[in-house]
């Protein structure tokens, strides 16, 4: 194989992690290959559509200081491109006011000087009507979060990827990967060389990494996504400024339940149970669990009065899970060009601009942008299985 034919990156997996990454690669000069085991745009994998919420409302001050730039480079790219893929709606956060989380979200707003607004009990539902809010919970609004338009922001990135001249080979499932100076992907249809591999596969990320011989503690969940129609058409409308939601822990569950108001389907609010049933991403719709979407009713019907307490649709969505909720960012133990983008926990899709910047900069070997410990392999210990 000639020089000329080994590419400086091969990212494996075009969800919002790789086509980013991709992206990054390809605004640096870098002869980018992208590959895809299915057909684009597809739903069989996280990325997939209309909405994802934007929020700084986090217990770790990491990811606040990591979204001040990801905002400005997700309004870089829609300036780039002409599109708008960010609409502020605003975020409540309710919880019990004593719990532990509840405080720390708190904190780090108010550390990073975000905008909010703490409402009372007295002035609870004049701002957000429609709205139980339980005794002994206290309600905060983080004023500039809000909604991405995900499928658009992907269709974007990977547009913008291939107008810098990369390239994307979708319905190309990877195979095989030969690590060595110079590494081997091996498709369905044919094998590349590149010079480091970046790995997004999102679910399938340990079957990848099977053949370089490490297995991270990853479990992959199916998501019901719950979408549930308003009594009074408009009463949880994106247009009359109802704002996404999350509560974190509740009577009907100690997990997080979140919303984003009525926008893509006319009438229908989003709200989902943050937690699924294991499943084998082949086999998502074999999974047919519905415990989440039973305390999801619970919850609607006792909180959220102006919805009707059964989903009108469901669709699905994968989470792949750390056991510490955070991301793996890092370099393979063993084979310093290949790359690990895995583990985003249910939470990554607001970060895909810098998660492809930080993903870039470990494939060229440069100082990664951010302190990346949170998200280091060797946090798991001995929870990692390596045949090498
Ligand atoms: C219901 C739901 C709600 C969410 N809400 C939010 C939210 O509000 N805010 C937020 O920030 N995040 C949210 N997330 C999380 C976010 O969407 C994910 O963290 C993110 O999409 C993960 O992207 P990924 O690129 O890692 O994975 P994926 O999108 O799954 O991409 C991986 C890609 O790799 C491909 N691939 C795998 N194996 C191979 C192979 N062998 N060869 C070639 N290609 C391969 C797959 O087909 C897939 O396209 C939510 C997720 C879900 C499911
Ligand atoms: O990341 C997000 O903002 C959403 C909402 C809270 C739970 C997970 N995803």
């Amino acid at each position: 194989m000639s020089a000329e034919a080994v590419y400086d990156c091969i990212v494996i997996g075009a969800g919002v992690q790789g086509s980013f990454t991709a992206y990054q690669l390809a605004k640096k000069g870098k002869k980018t290959l992208l590959l895809e085991q299915f057909v684009l745009p597809h739903t069989r994998g996280s990325s997939h559509g209309q909405t994802r919420i934007i929020r700084k409302a986090y217990d770790e001050d990491f990811y606040a200081h990591m979204l001040d730039e990801c905002y400005e480079l997700w309004a870089q790219l829609e300036k780039e491109a002409g599109v708008r893929l960010y609409r502020q709606t605003g975020l409540l956060v309710i919880g019990p006011e004593n719990s532990r989380y509840y405080e720390l979200v708190k904190t780090t707003l108010k550390k990073n000087k975000v905008p909010m607004v703490v409402l009372t009990r007295d002035n609870f539902s004049q701002h957000i009507p429609h709205v139980i809010l339980d005794e002994g919970h206290g309600a905060v609004v983080e004023v500039p979060a809000g909604i991405l338009y995900a499928d658009r922001a992907l269709k974007t990135a990977q547009g913008q990827f291939q107008k810098l001249g990369g390239v994307i080979r979708d319905k190309e499932m990877v195979t095989d990967i030969k690590p060595g100076p110079v590494v081997t992907v091996v498709t369905s249809s044919g094998a590349y060389q590149a010079k480091s591999v970046v790995i997004t596969a999102g679910p399938w990320a340990n079957r990848l990494l099977a053949h370089t011989g490490l297995e991270l503690p990853l479990e992959v969940a199916k998501i019901n996504v719950c979408y549930w129609k308003e009594k009074v058409p408009g009463s949880y409308d994106i247009e009359k400024r109802f704002p996404c939601f999350i509560q974190t822990e509740c009577k009907e569950s100690k997990e997080h339940i979140y919303g984003l108001p009525s926008n893509e389907y006319p009438g229908l609010m989003k709200i989902c149970y943050h937690a699924g049933s294991v499943v084998d991403p082949d086999h998502r719709d074999q999974q047919t669990d519905r415990s989440d979407i039973d305390i999801l009713q619970r919850y609607v019907a006792r909180c959220l009065p102006g919805l009707e307490p059964k989903p009108a649709v469901v669709e699905s969505c994968l989470y792949t899970l750390t056991p510490d909720r955070h991301f793996v960012l890092d370099c393979h133990p063993t084979y310093s060009n290949i790359v690990i983008g895995a583990g985003f926990s249910g939470h990554g899709f607001k970060f895909g601009p810098i998660i492809g910047k930080l993903l870039s900069e470990l494939s060229l070997g440069e100082v990664p942008s951010y302190d990346l410990s949170p998200f280091r392999i060797r946090r798991f210990h001995g929870n990692t299985k390596s045949a090498l």
